[in-house]
């Protein structure tokens, strides 16, 4: 398939959830409301087993923090991240709408998918975070992370875990979310689905999941955490053309220590949704867009991934065809230069 037909189906992608959103825009009664909301709020609805195991293991974790070394703390990080990697199979848009809840507890299984994890790049994202702390360990100089979000539901609930986890630890000082100002692939998140978690944490009856709604509702009141929703997240550009298309939301990125994208369309958007080599580097598949050091943490979901070994995708396709679509693979794929 040449790589001006993937390109040509992200735009009709983008372009039937922008009709759908001016369908309801031309009735009144409804401009506001997301025909999606309802799937969305099942699939945390349908997670909740899964979201009440991690509040109470964060709860722990957080009980602890002080007095955690820098070992321990690095383990809880390669853990959280992983949950919050796997976080991003539970996706509507690639079951087509149906129910893709998160059942068992995030942790148990983390183990046995480290196989599934193509590229591994964590030491490097650590090593970017950690070098705030050894630089100056005393610095009153911001950390910030930015999360460039995927989907509502369990997966954003990951996100959340994983921002409390590191402004807890100080590992960061401030985190800036991203998230759709418009219902987008059924399941991304918009304003109202962080206001909907926080919210529906806050009333629980549960003490860890009560007291982190409540936690949160407080970092985005106090401005530790920040919630960002540009326009251009909503376009079908690669985001090598942010510069040009979107000057402001470059130059915000650029504030960022460090942004993390979520899930497999932001990876299609920032390789330019070519059939690039499978050898080819990260960096070049970026195309010059570099706002800061990033990394992407995706399930594959569509038929597009760079940087692997020499002789891997020939090896993963022989063990199954899939690989590249099924959601069973992930990368955490880092890229701190320039090309
Ligand atoms: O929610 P994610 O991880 O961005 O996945 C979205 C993906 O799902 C699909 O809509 C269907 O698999 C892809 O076209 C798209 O890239």
């Amino acid at each position: 398939m040449p790589s001006w037909f993937t390109s040509a189906w992200l735009y009709v992608e983008c372009y039937m959830y922008r009709r759908v959103q001016e369908a309801m825009a031309l009735c009144p009664p409804l401009n506001d409301h997301d025909v999606f909301s309802e799937l969305k709020q099942k699939s945390f609805f349908d997670s909740q087993k899964a979201i009440i195991s991690l509040c109470d293991h964060l709860g722990e974790v957080l009980n602890k923090i002080s007095g955690l070394n820098k070992d321990e703390v690095k383990k809880e990080f390669q853990q959280l991240l992983q949950v919050c990697l796997w976080g991003n199979k539970c996706d509507l848009s690639i079951s087509a709408g149906k129910d893709n809840p998160q059942k068992a507890s995030p942790l148990t299984g983390l183990n046995d998918l480290k196989a599934k994890i193509l590229i591994d790049d964590t030491e490097a994202v650590w090593a970017t975070l950690e070098d705030k702390l050894k630089k100056n360990p005393s610095s009153t100089q911001c950390f910030r992370l930015d999360i460039v979000l995927d989907n509502a539901g369990f997966e954003l609930f990951t996100d959340l875990v994983l921002a409390e986890f590191l402004l807890a630890s100080k590992l960061v000082d401030q985190i800036h979310f991203h998230g759709k100002c418009m219902p987008w692939f059924i399941s991304d998140v918009t304003k109202e689905d962080v206001n909907f978690t926080v919210h529906l944490l806050m009333a629980s009856n549960h003490r860890w999941s009560s007291k982190l709604g409540a936690t949160w509702r407080s970092h985005l009141q106090d401005g530790s955490w920040v919630y960002h929703d540009h326009m251009f997240w909503t376009f079908p550009h690669e985001y090598c053309s942010m510069e040009a298309i979107a000057p402001d939301l470059y130059a915000e990125l650029k504030r960022s220590n460090l942004i993390l994208f979520k899930g497999d369309l932001n990876y299609r958007k920032l390789t330019g949704d070519r059939q690039w080599d499978h050898t080819t580097a990260f960096e070049t598949a970026l195309q010059g867009f570099h706002p800061s050091a990033l990394c992407s943490l995706r399930a594959l979901k569509a038929d597009l991934q760079v940087g692997l070994q020499p002789g891997m995708a020939e090896i993963l396709t022989a063990a199954d065809p899939d690989w590249m679509v099924s959601g069973e693979y992930a990368v955490i794929q880092f890229s701190d230069a320039k090309q």
